[in-house]
């Protein structure tokens, strides 16, 4: 195996003190590396040092807006004056416990939805190194927590809540300084639908507006509601918009049916035999149009499985087909029956070499069923249709991340890691045959660590 280090980066401390919090996506970031070298494993975890976390355990109380939490007001004016920071970002979170992602220049960010939270780290020793301070002047306080990174640039999607609208920018590496490809304004809503992740091809940006809304006034809220900072919207319609990354123009804007995702598998052009590009398939995990999974990861619900109950929604494949002939609707489709995978779908990884082009494998968790949580690790055939699944009793299983092997040519030539964790509360990291699925070594860790969504690989130099 090449020689690195994973990184997976999630939430991972979910109370200050006796004050316990609510929802999955609340907790203060934990950082894991998996540290590959001469057939050892040397494994290791730390805290991410946001000021949200720090000023948590400093103060002994939750000091920031995080996704659900908000901070205990002693009073109506210390409520008003927290409200006046929300607009500049200053009582947002910075805890960047989302996706960790290694740039072109070498710097590992780790990421959330809020741009304040873009915390660089040292991946060898896990310490926080400090904020990446954007340099460009492009404001807004949130961005896509899904960046698409590869060595030569950084692309994101900052949402306009003011003027519902996105703007694509880039990033080049070596710069903190994103500029403006284009920006596209929403066909409908009264805010920008969520954008947790974006796909993209060779030449396009695939920009999707949800039907799942920001919600100004949710914002506000000192108690979550049942969509928390979001907002359902069917009578708004959900529309994909697909952007020439040369020159910012908008080629193809369409109307699909209404859809729920976190997270983009991949996207590729589809082409005529003469070569002409005459569609866009983008595929996603796809919870059904069903905006309740993101209350059913409330904490209680998720340590609550007593081993019959089945809450775990229904999710798919997605796979939407985008003309580029003007015609007005999208396709979506089941890409594999979803009795293939249990009807579970997320935490998606494919191999980079394939972002954005024709591809034929994706890796993600799925479901054994009954589960209130995706509890399998899944190999997806797109082009047979056919799931090949991983699963062993009371285990959760955090995203399959697929390492090629060095020299590869077939596109699942790798490993895929995920660390897993068991119904003891122990755990070990699992490394299976990017090609058979079959396992290939796991390290027993010391202690069980929280579960964690989404990683990247530090080649060693
Ligand atoms: C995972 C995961 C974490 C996460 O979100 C975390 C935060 C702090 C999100 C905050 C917000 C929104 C979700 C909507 C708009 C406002 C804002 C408060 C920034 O989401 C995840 O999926
Ligand atoms: C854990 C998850 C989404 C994570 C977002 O980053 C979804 C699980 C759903 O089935
Ligand atoms: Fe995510």
């Amino acid at each position: 195996m090449q020689k690195g280090t994973y990184l997976r980066n999630g939430p991972g401390l979910w109370h200050i003190e006796d004050y316990n919090f609510r929802h999955l996506f609340d907790g203060y970031a934990t950082l894991v590396k998996l540290q590959f070298e001469n057939g050892r494993l040397i494994a290791g975890h730390r805290q991410i040092e946001s000021e949200a976390y720090k000023a948590a355990r400093k103060n002994k109380k939750v000091c920031f807006r995080e996704f659900s939490e908000v901070p205990k007001y002693e009073n109506f004016m210390a409520y008003v004056g927290d409200i006046a920071k929300l607009f500049s970002g200053a009582s947002l979170t910075d805890n960047a416990n989302t996706g960790v992602v290694k740039l072109g220049d070498g710097r590992v960010v780790c990421l959330t939805e809020t741009q304040k939270g873009s915390l660089v780290i040292d991946p060898n020793s896990l310490e926080t190194l400090g904020r990446l301070e954007y340099s460009d002047s492009l404001g807004g306080l949130i961005h896509s927590a899904h960046p698409i990174v590869t060595d030569a640039e950084f692309l994101t999607l900052l949402p306009d809540l003011v003027n519902p609208g996105y703007l694509v920018v880039r990033m080049e590496p070596g710069t903190n300084e994103r500029k403006v490809i284009g920006r596209v304004n929403c066909r409908n809503g009264p805010a920008p639908g969520w954008v947790h992740s974006f796909p993209v091809t060779e030449h396009y940006v695939v920009v999707p507006e949800m039907p799942l809304r920001y919600c100004a006034q949710n914002l506000l809220r000192a108690e979550p509601t049942p969509l928390y900072k979001f907002e359902w919207h069917p009578e708004s319609k959900a529309f994909l918009h697909v952007m020439c990354k040369a020159s910012g123009k908008i080629v193809a804007s369409v109307e699909v049916p209404l859809f729920v995702t976190f997270h983009f598998i991949n996207a590729y052009e589809e082409e005529d035999e003469d070569g002409r590009v005459t569609a866009i398939i983008a595929d996603c995990c796809e919870h059904n149009a069903d905006a309740t999974i993101l209350d059913q990861l409330r904490l209680q619900n998720l340590r609550s499985f007593n081993g019959n109950d089945d809450l775990l929604p229904d999710a798919r494949v997605g796979r939407f087909t985008i003309p580029l002939d003007g015609s007005p609707y999208g396709k979506l489709e089941s890409a594999l029956e979803p009795d293939e995978h249990g009807r579970g779908m997320d935490m998606c990884s494919i191999n980079p070499t394939k972002l954005g082009k024709k591809y034929r494998y994706a890796y993600a968790c799925g479901a054994q069923r009954p589960c209130h949580f995706p509890n399998t690790l899944t190999k997806l055939d797109l082009v047979k249709k056919k799931a090949k699944n991983w699963h062993e009793a009371g285990a959760v299983p955090s995203e399959p991340f697929f390492v090629a092997r060095p020299g590869a040519t077939e596109e699942d030539d790798g490993v895929v890691i995920s660390l897993i964790s068991e119904k003891n509360g122990n755990g070990y990291a699992l490394l299976l045959d990017g090609s058979t699925f079959e396992e290939i070594a796991r390290a027993k860790l010391p202690y069980g660590l929280p579960y964690g969504l989404h990683g990247c690989w530090v080649p060693k130099e």
